[in-house]
């Protein structure tokens, strides 16, 4: 029998804690929450759903995986979704600058969990972590297009951090280095041009200006060219990169920042941008998902994927950037007022170059940023979607979750971690 229970504790009244049970004994799936956090975890780890590990659970548990950045937004769901999709693991070694509480609960399966806090611009703890690793899945980045970090320091993480992992790799003999590079490496560029449901091979202009994207591409550009290297011991490097368009999901930090902004504005938000704009979107798990089978395949199809690019991709419906919040934000309670922009473009261009221009007058003391500048709105305002079915020719990719399966997360991920700020 299956029984589901709910508790709430006084300390954390909001999310409650709901479990899956068979015949009133063992837990099979948990549901937790915390303040900040919206937990899923799964007793897959434990070895309870063994049909769910998809490569086979008869392979001897023999492999080392390093996640950098395993702590962020997309890293947290590639290390959760290795514990319960890779049965070959031995050990994951989640590497991040600030390592998060919830890694605790993930120390008691039967892979061994190594929580390594470390910086990826020091090339000597990189390379202490990569030692003996397998495979690299190199996520850790600074995500800033809102002028918070200098440039040079965005160059220093992006890129130097990823000379460094390719460095670690070739010193220490690991063969394996998958990359999450970004659909910003491509576009969309400073002309504005729109890229309509391209794919890998769809030309375009790719000329950017902003340290973010071009601090993705320099490094995509480095992992690519490390592709064949020969790491100690002789044998060659196979490297890929993953593109992923904009992230939506479980712990996505600017939906969380759009619906606390909606709650201030009594439940509304205003149209900035036309609806006909249309932005590629992705869920997080289905990134993440991407990141575990490219992962599993570099090495038997090593002639094929490395050196490649693969756009992150699913059944994401394709709409404007503020008309795809709404499908989260809508069944949580906010409305996006107006069919047209409640603004001229004009007048958003130039709120935009305000911005700009205070916070480089009031820099360093400007502590938060606002999030319309002259980049953000160009990238919100220029049509940038992916069509391609590359990762499936490849090796084999298909969503792991539909997107019914994706909204409804991400509803209920909105719901509980944002409840107690009503
Ligand atoms: N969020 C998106 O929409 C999106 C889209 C495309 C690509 N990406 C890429 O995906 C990756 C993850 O992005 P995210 O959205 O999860 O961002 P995030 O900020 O949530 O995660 C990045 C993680 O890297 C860690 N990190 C930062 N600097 C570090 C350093 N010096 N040393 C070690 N760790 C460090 C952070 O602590 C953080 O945990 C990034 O490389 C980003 O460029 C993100
Ligand atoms: C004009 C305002 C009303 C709206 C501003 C929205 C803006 C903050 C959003 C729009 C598009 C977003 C980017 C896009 O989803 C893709 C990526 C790629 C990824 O590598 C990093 C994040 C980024 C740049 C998103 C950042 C936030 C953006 C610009």
């Amino acid at each position: 029998m299956l029984t589901v229970a709910a508790s709430r504790n006084r300390s954390a009244p909001w999310p409650p804690a709901l479990s899956l049970r068979a015949s009133g004994q063992q837990t099979l799936l948990r549901v937790t929450g915390d303040w900040g956090r919206w937990q899923l975890a799964t007793q897959v780890n434990q070895g309870l759903f063994p049909q769910l590990d998809m490569a086979g659970s008869e392979q001897a548990q023999k492999l080392v995986y390093l996640v950098t950045g395993g702590c962020g937004f997309l890293g947290e769901h590639v290390v959760r979704m290795l514990l319960q999709h890779e049965p070959r693991l031995r050990e994951l070694r989640v590497f991040d600058l600030h390592l998060g509480p919830w890694l605790e609960e993930l120390k008691t399966g039967p892979v061994q969990v190594t929580a390594i806090q470390g910086d990826v611009t020091q090339a000597h703890e990189v390379a202490a972590a990569v030692a003996g690793a397998h495979v690299v899945i190199h996520t850790a980045g600074l995500v800033d297009v809102f002028g918070r970090t200098s440039p040079e320091t965005i160059h220093k993480v992006n890129v130097q951090g990823t000379q460094n992992v390719i460095e670690a790799c070739v010193q220490t003999g690991t063969r394996f280095l998958v990359y999450t590079s970004s659909m910003e490496v491509v576009g969309p560029n400073i002309k504005g041009h729109p890229f309509y449901r391209g794919n890998e091979d769809t030309p375009y202009e790719a000329v950017h200006k902003h340290p973010y994207p071009c601090s993705k591409a320099l490094a995509e550009q480095l992992v690519l060219e490390a592709n064949g290297r020969k790491v100690c011991g002789g044998l060659p490097l196979v490297t890929c990169a993953l593109r992923p368009t904009g992230i939506y999901g479980e712990g996505h930090q600017i939906m969380r920042d759009f619906y606390r902004q909606g709650l201030r504005m009594g439940g509304r938000l205003f149209r900035a941008i036309p609806a006909s704009v249309e932005h590629g979107r992705v869920y997080v798990g289905n990134v993440a998902w991407m990141h575990v089978l490219v992962a599993r395949e570099l090495e038997r199809r090593a002639a094929l994927m490395g050196g490649q690019v693969y756009f992150c991709y699913d059944h994401s419906p394709y709409k404007s950037y503020e008309d795809f919040n709404m499908e989260f934000l809508g069944p949580c309670g906010l409305q996006l007022l107006g069919t047209r922009p409640l603004l001229p473009y004009w007048l958003l261009v130039l709120l935009a170059a305000l911005n700009a221009l205070l916070q480089w007058l009031l820099r360093p003391r400007l502590l938060s940023a606002p999030m319309l500048n002259p980049y953000t709105l160009a990238v919100a305002n220029t049509t940038f979607t992916v069509s391609t079915d590359k990762a499936q020719r490849h090796f084999g990719y298909k969503p792991l979750f539909s997107w019914e399966e994706s909204r409804t997360r991400t509803i209920l991920w909105v719901q509980t971690t944002e409840g107690s700020a009503r």
